[in-house]
């Protein structure tokens, strides 16, 4: 991996690389903030997934996870939300497929089954990256996001709980099979067959068993995707019908935004604080 660009930040550093990707097939480009405390021994790790129309640089300016990331001792990793410039027809049509809208899955359909596979992109390839890298204590890796990102982060934790400890999320889809986003790339990235998305949807997963030790999720009630798309309300029944602890906050008057998002991200620092160090986890 290349760096590119590198910034002093609350004592520690953001880092910004670039490497050529086997799973993607493509220049990747990610941004990772080292705490000062990764000079003394390994640290605790989230990664970040962003939403539809992000690169990672849309965290990176807006979120101001910094102050928390270094108090707390968390690297905090920002990949890309999905291959870039692979010469896919249609790549780069629209907002909510294609480039700029992975969607962490892998896709099993032509053409984007050649290059859309976020799901083990982020997952296999940019895990082992940083953890070959960097200062990351594997024991203790959460995984976080907004939005599509929400949507990646509930579900690689469902499907990978050993791996990705705790989970939280910022208005995530949960429930892609059940709204148009979701559907959209579902269904292109995918294919048809509706069974084939189940392994993608967070409700479908609670439903069919899949465990964590407990979600925090934080919504805005002006949310302007809040109806259409997000479906929190269904994310609630599942995990109360299966038991699986899950703390939903809706914040009054806030919107989609990074504006909501850099108002509670101390809170999801230290909801992962709390469930990574935890003995008893
Ligand atoms: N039509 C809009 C939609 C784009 C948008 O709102 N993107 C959100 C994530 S939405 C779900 O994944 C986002 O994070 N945008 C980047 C930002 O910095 O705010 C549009 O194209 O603007």
């Amino acid at each position: 991996m290349h760096l590119i660009q590198e910034n002093k930040c609350h004592g520690g550093y953001w880092r910004r690389y670039q490497h050529d990707s086997e799973t993607c097939g493509c220049l990747m480009t990610f941004s990772v903030f080292v705490p000062a405390a990764a000079e003394e021994g390994k640290c605790a790790t989230l990664f970040w997934l962003s939403g539809l129309t992000c690169t990672d640089q849309n965290f990176v300016q807006k979120a101001d996870v910094e102050s928390a990331a270094a108090e707390y001792g968390f690297i905090v990793v920002a990949p890309d939300t999905s291959p870039r410039n692979v010469g896919l027809d249609g790549e780069d049509l629209s907002y909510d497929f294609g480039s700029g809208a992975g969607f962490y899955v892998d896709a099993t359909e032509a053409p984007w089954r050649s290059n859309y596979r976020m799901y083990s992109y982020v997952t296999e390839e940019l895990y082992s990256l940083v953890a070959d890298n960097l200062p990351m204590d594997p024991e203790r890796t959460g995984v976080f996001g907004h939005s599509m990102g929400g949507h990646g982060a509930l579900t690689i934790a469902l499907k990978q709980p050993e791996k990705f400890r705790s989970v939280s999320a910022f208005a995530p889809i949960c429930a892609p099979m059940s709204c148009p986003w979701g559907k959209k790339a579902l269904a292109g990235y995918l294919g048809t067959d509706q069974e084939n998305w189940k392994a993608y949807d967070s409700v479908a997963l609670i439903e069919s068993g899949a465990k964590v030790k407990t979600i925090l999720v934080d919504q805005g009630d002006k949310d302007e995707f809040l109806a259409e798309q997000l479906n929190p309300e269904l994310l609630k029944a599942a995990c109360a019908e299966k038991d699986i602890p899950l703390t939903l906050n809706y914040r009054s008057g806030y919107d989609h935004s990074y504006f909501f998002i850099k108002t509670f991200i101390r809170d999801h620092v230290q909801h992962h604080h709390k469930m990574l160090n935890d003995v008893n986890r």
